[in-house]
């Protein structure tokens, strides 16, 4: 549940103070969860241990009462340095929280093939290592301090327990020299009490195991309980299944623990069937505006409107649903190429070759194995590898996939060349928008598409330019008006076409026709 929750508000995952949930989030479902069937066990044996103990304190019980209640003071000391026992490795384990995850990323980012070239090119692997023997010497000094204090408690209830039997002997002991209880008697309660005193013992060590584990089932189900009020309630609005306007009124943000704020006062104006591309340089505040329309995050002022109802006020799984939205940093799935596109919407062969022929993976497909049914991760016997641009290809089809009025494109081109961004570019907006595409292979119904790039030979495509600086926008409007302006656009048009275009070629020559 707590993963579902990070998901769900990827913020929560930017906000330094989710840290320590998310030790929580690495704790409690190896310790929290898995401490129910260990309550059980110990509840079991709980159980178990008052019997005994009923049978014991019965004897005792018709021998003296006296005798009785002593045999309870005595096991006291034990129980209660169990106990304390119990709450110091609970705490320890608490503490430890941040040092095991620090260990677990470390461990994974040593062993996983994604970090291998630069562990290796970097000879990075004793450096890690030294990070990772740094923080296991902090776990190793801190459970050797609990070690100590453990058992500095545990001796003290032992000995606690041993004066407390001598006392029950010594009792047992002048009453048997008063006449209080005859020999047999005193024999039957010596023994008793020795049963009695282990029994005890035994039952407290069950006690305290279960206190324990119960400290971790709590935590378990305080953190299903925090879950649960941290996710929303989904709105009643449906997100319409199209729209002809959205519009970002106004829209400020500041991400989580940061009184910065990254967008200052957006308005935009996205059409149905409109390409809109947002330009600027690294740090302008690109992707942020990408990732509140895609429905990630919500403005602090504000809103975004498709058509008249804010989104506010659509279910965010609803509206999420109408849109495809290709990040920066798609994810290689260790699935088919198949599986990679539909990511888990499975509709059949067309739509996933219509999606794949549109982002260019045809021929990349032809050459697979098994063509979209190939494992696309080598890790797994038969698994192929894709090089950088053509995985790029399949999180672009993967967004083509859905059948969504809008999709957003936050620079999933980078791997590729100016020329393969900007012929892919021109494809899909022909297909997505109906301009042009082949017969039969256009979309029908014209969607919207928003480009983020840096590629300005490929902002060139838009309907409509962004031009961001510092999180605000300095400029919109199509090319060749921004180019007549003469301001940023221009000068970064410019700037990209004296370091990327070739002497000869479609990019150049459009460029400099529009420049
Ligand atoms: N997850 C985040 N948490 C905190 N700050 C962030 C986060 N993502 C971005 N920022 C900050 O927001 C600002 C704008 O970032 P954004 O990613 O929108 O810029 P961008 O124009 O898309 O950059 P680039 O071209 O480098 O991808 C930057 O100053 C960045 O430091």
């Amino acid at each position: 549940m707590g993963r579902e929750e990070a998901a769900e508000f990827p913020e929560l995952a930017d906000d330094p103070a989710w840290y320590p949930r998310e030790d929580e989030l690495s704790r409690v479902p190896f310790r929290g969860a898995a401490s129910a069937g260990a309550v059980v066990d110990a509840t079991v044996d709980v159980v178990a241990g008052l019997a005994g103990i009923a049978a014991v304190a019965g004897v005792l019980g018709m021998l003296h009462p006296l005798l009785l209640a002593l045999l309870v003071v005595a096991a006291l000391p034990a129980g209660w340095a169990e106990v304390l026992v119990a709450r110091m490795g609970y705490a320890t384990v608490h503490l430890l929280s941040t040092s095991l995850r620090r260990k677990w990323i470390l461990n994974e980012l040593m062993a996983d093939r994604a970090t291998a070239p630069e562990v290796r090119s970097y000879g990075m692997s004793r450096f890690l290592l030294a990070q990772f023997s740094a923080v296991t010497r902090v776990e190793q000094g801190e459970r050797l301090r609990l070690a100590r204090r453990q058992t500095g408690v545990r001796v003290l209830g032992e000995a606690f327990a041993a004066l407390s039997a001598g006392v029950v002997y010594l009792t047992l002991g002048l009453l048997l020299v008063f006449g209080v209880v005859p020999l047999a008697e005193a024999a039957t309660a010596a023994l008793a009490v020795g049963v009695g005193r282990t029994t005890l013992i035994a039952l407290m060590r069950t006690v305290s195991r279960c206190y324990e584990e119960g400290l971790y089932f709590t935590d378990y189900l305080d953190f299903c309980t925090l879950a649960r009020e941290r996710t929303p309630e989904p709105s009643p609005g449906a997100a319409s299944p199209a729209f002809d306007t959205i519009t970002l009124r106004d829209v400020s943000f500041s991400y989580p623990a940061s009184d910065v704020a990254v967008l200052d006062r957006v308005n935009m104006e996205i059409k149905r069937g409109e390409i809109i591309a947002l330009v600027g340089e690294n740090g302008s505040g690109k992707s942020t505006p990408a990732r509140i329309l895609a429905g990630l995050y919500r403005p602090d002022r504000d809103e975004v409107r498709w058509d008249d109802v804010p989104t506010t006020e659509i279910d965010p799984a609803a509206l999420r649903a109408r849109i495809g939205y290709v990040p920066q940093d798609y994810t290689r799935w260790p699935l088919t190429a198949r599986q990679n596109i539909e990511a888990g919407d499975a509709r059949g062969d067309a739509p996933v070759i219509a999606a794949g022929a549109a982002a260019g993976l045809g021929p990349v497909v032809d050459r697979l194995p098994h063509g979209y049914d190939t494992l696309l991760d080598r890790r797994f016997a038969g698994g192929q590898e894709l090089s950088g641009g053509q995985w790029q290809r399949i999180a672009i089809a993967r967004g083509l996939y859905r059948d969504v009025p809008l999709l957003i494109f936050d620079e999933p081109t980078a791997a590729m060349d100016a020329r393969a961004e900007h012929a892919l570019f021109a494809d899909v907006s022909a297909r997505v928008l109906g301009r042009g595409a082949p017969a039969g292979e256009e979309d029908r119904q014209p969607r919207t598409v928003v480009l983020i790039t840096h590629r300005m030979t490929s902002a060139q495509l838009a309907d409509r330019i962004y031009v961001l600086d510092r999180g605000r926008i300095v400029e919109h409007g199509a090319h060749a008006g921004l180019m007549a302006q003469d301001g940023l656009y221009a000068e970064l048009f410019r700037l990209h076409l004296a370091v990327y275009a070739a002497p000869s070629g479609a990019v150049e020559e459009s460029g400099a026709a529009a420049g």
